[in-house]
């Protein structure tokens, strides 16, 4: 192992302090950005090309060499093509000596228009008592820049940084990581072969002050059904009375699938859920959570379960199913008199270790299939699964662990939480499987952040001190390399 120069990280984390207005200023350039992955418009890729552009400049600033990889097009259902951001692959430094830690971050953002609720235009980076507003502040181009000012730091004091440095950077995951896992399957052998740890800081903290690891996931399997009688609508004053409808055989079949109590009701899928052990309850117990500021903060009158423990685990180790909508059903308001010809439900699965995506997909597909004959319509069924996302989870005693909880230590002073993230990051499965190096999941942003919500913003607090947290990272990875 190495031993950095006594005084090192003081020196860092004075740095960091001295320089954070300059971090804040370029956090605000990036935001100024209109990187939105979403929706599909040329306008919009360009602003995504911008961005990659930008922080290529940014990591070439830095010393690093910067691929920045040209993957091709997103053909949309509508016949548009549309060009996909390159993916950057930079690094800096290949001392054979040192761990290389590769970190995973994307610059795209969820859609945001002032008038959805901001106080502020969203891609104008605001402070208001510490708090920075802006459209990718916390999801993700935070703590992409913390990791990058982490970097800085060290160079800027012309001190020799204990760690190779990696950067896998993308632009389109907010619309499902689109050519990243064909990439990383290519550079399995290339970019990612001297790779000791990969890190994702992509997720938020359970709590306002108190730091957090992750080290779990659900996965995620997507469903459609549709329902279809013919392509056109029906008046129900001609036909009302003498067909199968659509949207009644839809909502038999959506209604079949949970009940009110949260259970799903597809047989067999809790089959291959892991046991709990005595030992995992106790993980739960030790979590900081306030049930009812919780739930009052949530504007919810009551929750599925009472108790901490119980909301953790249905959050993180149970799957659950939910129902977010149906093509085609008449949604607008007014009293329209209409039979819909043809209508798709959608719902989705939240998927647990250990439970197989092609079981769970015979599952559902044997399960609405029984449901519809039972009603003997003469419509169409159609069921398939849109999404197959895996859950991820890591093994808590990889030094990557021990080494982010000594940093924490350093830096906040206390242990983290050690938590999971009932949402999915799809890549971390792939990541981890394709690569066979092991990701940690370190994350900056407070519980309040708002990802994908009007007002998103990341606390300068955890912007720098997450800067810091980083470069102590570093330093505790170079520690544990022997
Ligand atoms: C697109 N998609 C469809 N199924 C799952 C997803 C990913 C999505 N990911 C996040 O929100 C990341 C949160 N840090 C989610 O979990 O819904
Ligand atoms: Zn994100
Ligand atoms: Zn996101």
């Amino acid at each position: 192992a190495s031993t950095p120069p006594p005084g090192l990280l003081e020196k860092v984390f004075q740095y960091i302090d001295l320089h954070q207005d300059e971090f804040v200023q370029t956090l605000k350039e990036w935001v100024a950005i209109e990187s939105d992955s979403v929706q599909p418009a040329p306008r919009l890729r360009r602003e995504l090309l911008r961005m990659a552009g930008l922080a290529a400049d940014r990591l070439r600033g830095l010393g690093a060499r910067v691929a920045s990889v040209d993957v091709g097009f997103q053909q949309l259902p509508d016949g548009q093509t549309l060009p996909i951001p390159p993916i950057l692959l930079a690094e800096l430094g290949s001392d054979p000596k040192k761990p290389t830690v590769c970190f995973y971050g994307h610059l795209d953002v969820q859609p945001a228009r002032q008038e959805d609720g901001w106080l502020a235009d969203p891609y104008m980076l605001t402070e208001v008592d510490g708090k920075l507003y802006g459209r990718g502040t916390t999801d993700n181009k935070g703590p992409v820049l913390a990791w990058i000012n982490a970097v800085s730091a060290f160079k800027a004091l012309d001190q020799d940084i204990p760690v190779n440095i990696k950067f896998l950077i993308e632009g389109m995951e907010e619309a499902g990581s689109l050519a990243l896992e064909e990439l990383v399957r290519k550079e399995k052998s290339g970019f990612f072969s001297s790779v000791d740890c990969i890190v994702i800081s992509d997720n938020l903290w359970i709590s306002r002050r108190k730091p957090a690891l992750i080290y779990g996931t659900r996965g995620n399997s997507y469903f459609t059904v549709e329902v279809k009688c013919r392509d056109q609508d029906f008046h129900s004053g001609t036909f009302g009375g003498i067909l199968n409808e659509p949207m009644a055989d839809l909502v038999a079949l959506l209604g079949s699938l949970v009940d009110a109590s949260g259970r799903i009701l597809v047989p067999g899928i809790y089959e291959h859920v892991a046991p709990v052990t005595e030992e995992e309850k106790r993980v739960y117990e030790a979590i900081d959570l306030d049930v009812e500021e919780y739930r009052n903060s949530s504007q919810v009158k009551r929750f599925l379960f009472d108790t901490k423990e119980e909301l953790l685990m249905h959050l993180w180790r149970y799957p659950s199913l939910s129902i977010h909508g149906i093509e085609g059903a008449f949604h607008e308001p007014g009293a329209k008199t209409v039979i819909p010809g043809r209508v798709i439900g959608k719902f989705s699965i939240r998927l647990v270790p250990h439970m197989d995506m092609s079981v769970v997909e015979t599952q559902v597909k044997q399960h609405l299939e029984y449901i519809f004959s039972k009603r003997n319509s003469s419509n169409q069924m159609t069921v398939s699964m849109a999404l197959g996302l895996h859950p991820w989870i890591a093994n808590i005693s990889d030094h990557q662990y021990l080494a982010a909880k000594r940093a924490i230590k350093t830096v906040f002073g206390t242990e983290p939480d050690m938590i999971r993230d009932g949402s999915t990051i799809p890549i971390a499965k792939i990541l981890q499987d394709t690569t066979q190096k092991s990701v940690i999941m370190l994350p900056l942003g407070a519980v309040d952040d708002g990802e994908h919500s009007q007002n998103e913003k990341i606390n300068r607090w955890n912007y720098i001190e997450g800067s810091k947290l980083f470069a102590a990272f570093f330093l505790e990875m170079a520690k544990l390399h022997s």
